[in-house]
């Protein structure tokens, strides 16, 4: 196997990662931060809408003594609705972010944006709340196990979102997870902080790393603790996190010659929340299969949809009254060799003129509440209206 650029030894230099992150640039640039590296595309060599075409493109994009080419992008939620796919023409590599001590330095970051938003939720949160509990309803009859319902936050404003700005933020921010900001259709942006990877291959290793079971952190140090031990005992989120659990072990099953799947979740966090998490290692069959064959195998799981699939997915078209584009699919990259890391597209939004489309949904079961998820869904919104400097 050839050695690609990001597995090459190097000296670490403090502010390599945050200069990648200073230097993003919203239209020309893709940029990915992930607990392994931090990565920035400058250009388009080509762009791609269907994964099938990923390998091709990347074997004709290959020339001598160049590093080997890599795609970056998003592919939506949505079964068959074109991917944001791009061979960027020159790639950045850096250390983590996490591991940069300038990342940490509270200087640099411009606080918050002066736009005085107006903010439309899409659904209103009582219509949220009617949908969970129809669907609590369907699975209490026995239709159907579990059910991820989506809401949404259109901001607008005076002038154009600083976006750079609030990717600067969002990493800042959660540092130990996934960090985007990428194209994601034309004259449309997508920028998140995910903390869920769905799937990262590197040679015959893979790892996912399924969230499921949620409860919002408090600014009180007992209370956040309490949140924390009672989501580790809480039979709804343990159902709720078990389910995606079952999914991704099936769907990975056939693919690995071994798969560890502990017993039971532990637990990450962000800024704004406690997850329920299961670390799911493997090791490849046949080395021939891609980081982006795993994810397309994964995608969606019941994180992001429910179970049965296709039923959920029938509930979800239904219940949703707005196009969820590229949230709840996956953002992240590959290089011509199949490594790479393909991240749950979640804590979101997507930026169009001066708009800004901010995403957040809930796994329901027949245990949820309606109140319980439209207050877990206002407090995966945090994430994203601190970037923007809008969390009261
Ligand atoms: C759907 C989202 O998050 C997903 C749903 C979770 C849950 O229901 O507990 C937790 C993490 C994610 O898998 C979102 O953040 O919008």
């Amino acid at each position: 196997m050839s050695t690609s650029l990001h597995e090459t030894p190097r000296l670490v230099s403090p502010g390599e990662a945050t200069a990648l992150l200073d230097a993003y640039r919203p239209a020309a640039d893709r940029f990915f931060a992930s607990p392994r590296h931090t990565l920035l595309g400058h250009g388009t060599a080509a762009l791609i809408s269907r994964p099938r075409q990923v390998p091709d493109t990347l074997a004709a994009l290959r020339r001598p003594d160049t590093p080997a080419p890599l795609v970056m992008g998003c592919l939506p939620f949505a079964a068959g609705a074109p991917a944001a796919l791009a061979v960027p023409e020159t790639v950045r590599w850096a250390p983590p972010l996490r591991e940069d001590p300038l990342v940490a330095l509270p200087v640099p970051d411009p606080g918050p944006d002066r736009h005085d938003w107006r903010v439309r939720a899409v659904p209103a949160p009582e219509e949220y709340g009617a949908a969970v509990a129809a669907a609590v309803a369907r699975m209490r009859a026995g239709e159907f196990d579990k059910v991820v319902l989506a809401r949404t936050l259109e901001l607008t404003s005076g002038t154009e979102p600083d976006l750079p700005a609030m990717l600067r933020r969002l990493a800042r921010r959660d540092r130990a997870g996934y960090t985007f900001a990428l194209p994601s259709g034309p004259g449309r942006t997508l920028v998140g902080a995910s903390p869920e990877l769905l799937v990262a291959r590197h040679g015959s290793r893979l790892t996912a790393n399924p969230l499921a079971g949620s409860a919002p952190r408090s600014a009180d140090l007992a209370e956040d603790v309490r949140r924390a031990v009672a989501l580790l005992e809480s039979e709804k989120d343990l159902h709720e996190h078990a389910v995606v659990v079952t999914a991704v072990r099936e769907a990975l099953a056939p693919y690995c010659a071994r798969l560890e799947v502990p017993e039971r979740p532990t637990l990450v966090r962000t800024a704004a929340l406690w997850h329920l998490s299961t670390t799911v290692t493997g090791r490849l069959a046949d080395p021939g299969v891609s980081a982006l064959d795993l994810a397309s195998a994964l995608h969606p799981t019941p994180a992001v949809c429910g179970t049965p699939t296709e039923v959920a997915r029938g509930v979800i078209a239904a219940s949703e009254p707005f196009d969820r584009g590229p949230y709840t699919g996956v953002v992240g990259w590959q290089d011509a060799d199949g490594d790479g890391e393909w991240v749950v597209t979640i804590r979101c939004a997507e930026a169009e003129g001066r708009s800004l489309r901010l995403f957040a949904g809930a796994g329901v079961v027949a245990g949820s509440s309606p109140e319980a998820e439209t207050a877990e869904t206002a407090a995966k919104f945090r994430t994203f209206l601190h970037a923007v400097g809008a969390d009261l």
